[in-house]
């Protein structure tokens, strides 16, 4: 069974519009537009879009919090509205503007409290924040007041207290946002590491390439409420036609290169350092590119994610 199954799935909203000095018009805004999705157990995927394209509205009708205009949704087989109380004990979630932690107490009483909110078995609890502590660190700042923890601290005890009472599919909004390098790599390791342990379902909203890269197995992108994209970062960078490069350096001066199944984008250094975009099978350019010149060395670079994001969303 699907873990996330929506089907015309819409939000519209009323919004009320400046309409010359006096006047007022009502408008509707299709923030969610007729999402069809599917997600399946195990699954680590990255739901993006630029600012406003209906993630987070999206997101909301997932876990209950938003009801939907029109269509059908089923989270872990339950209608997230109606059934919310029962599908917050199957999900976890982890939206930064709403904090899990009570503010004042210190970090460990919040994970008390949420015991009892969840109603896990002690001994599960105990054993589900053991291995929270190990894995994210948590010790050092355990009795400290939620208020008094640095973003990083804060985000590795709102995952904690996500995971608590061990829900099969975990929604993150942003997760990294505004972490230093090292905590990013930590909160991504431990996410990797969740998915892999435990076979913890993933749904991600991110604008960090660097989560999507290492998190997101699949990409759903959308823009103005609708899918624009399903599938994995190799057949999006396929679709957009992002292709890999070659740099070569060569021994000695050289012209611009000019071989079948690549075009020649940059010559540096007296031609000494060329960058020729692939058109073609690798091992065919580089015979090539050493039969017309003495090559020194040679490195193939990846096409770049922001390039395929960036221009996605210039087509979409
Ligand atoms: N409560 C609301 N009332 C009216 N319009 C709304 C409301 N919530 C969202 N919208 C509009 O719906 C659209 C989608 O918003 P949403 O917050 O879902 O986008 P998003 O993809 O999450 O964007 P971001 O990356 O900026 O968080 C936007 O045009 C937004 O202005």
């Amino acid at each position: 069974m699907s873990v996330v199954a929506a089907d015309g799935l819409r939000k519209d909203f009323t919004v009320w519009a400046k309409a010359g000095r006096f006047r007022r018009e009502r408008r509707t805004v299709s923030a969610v537009d007729g999402v069809d999705l599917r997600i399946e157990p195990g699954e680590m995927v990255g739901y993006l879009g630029p600012n406003g394209a209906g993630k987070s509205t999206t997101l909301k009708m997932l876990t209950g919090i938003l009801t939907p205009s029109s269509g059908t949704v089923r989270v872990c087989g339950l209608d997230p509205v109606p059934e919310r109380a029962r599908l917050a004990r199957r999900i976890g979630a982890v939206f930064g503007q709403r904090s899990q932690l009570w503010w004042d107490l210190p970090l460990a009483e919040s994970f008390t409290l949420l015991r009892s909110v969840y109603r896990v078995p002690p001994t599960d609890h105990a054993k589900r924040l053991a291995e929270c502590r190990d894995l994210l660190d948590l010790d050092e700042f355990l009795a400290t007041p939620v208020r008094q923890l640095s973003l990083g601290q804060r985000m590795r005890g709102e995952l904690t207290a996500a995971l608590l009472h061990d829900p099969e599919l975990l929604f993150l909004d942003e997760p990294t946002i505004g972490l230093d390098v090292v905590s990013k790599e930590a909160v991504r390791g431990f996410l990797a590491e969740l998915n892999q342990r435990y076979g913890t379902t993933l749904v991600l909203t991110t604008h960090d390439l660097a989560d999507i890269e290492r998190l997101c197995g699949r990409l759903v992108v959308v823009d103005h409420g609708r899918v624009v994209h399903d599938g994995t970062l190799a057949a999006l960078h396929e679709r957009y036609g992002s292709r890999r490069r070659l740099v070569v350096e060569l021994d000695e001066p050289h012209e611009r290169l000019d071989v079948p199944g690549a075009t020649t984008e940059s010559v540096e250094a007296d031609g000494r350092r060329q960058t020729l975009v692939l058109d073609g099978p690798l091992p065919a350019v580089v015979a090539a590119v050493a039969a017309a010149a003495p090559l020194r060395d040679l490195k193939v670079v990846e096409p770049a994610i922001e390039e395929v994001i960036t221009r996605l969303f210039r087509r979409s």
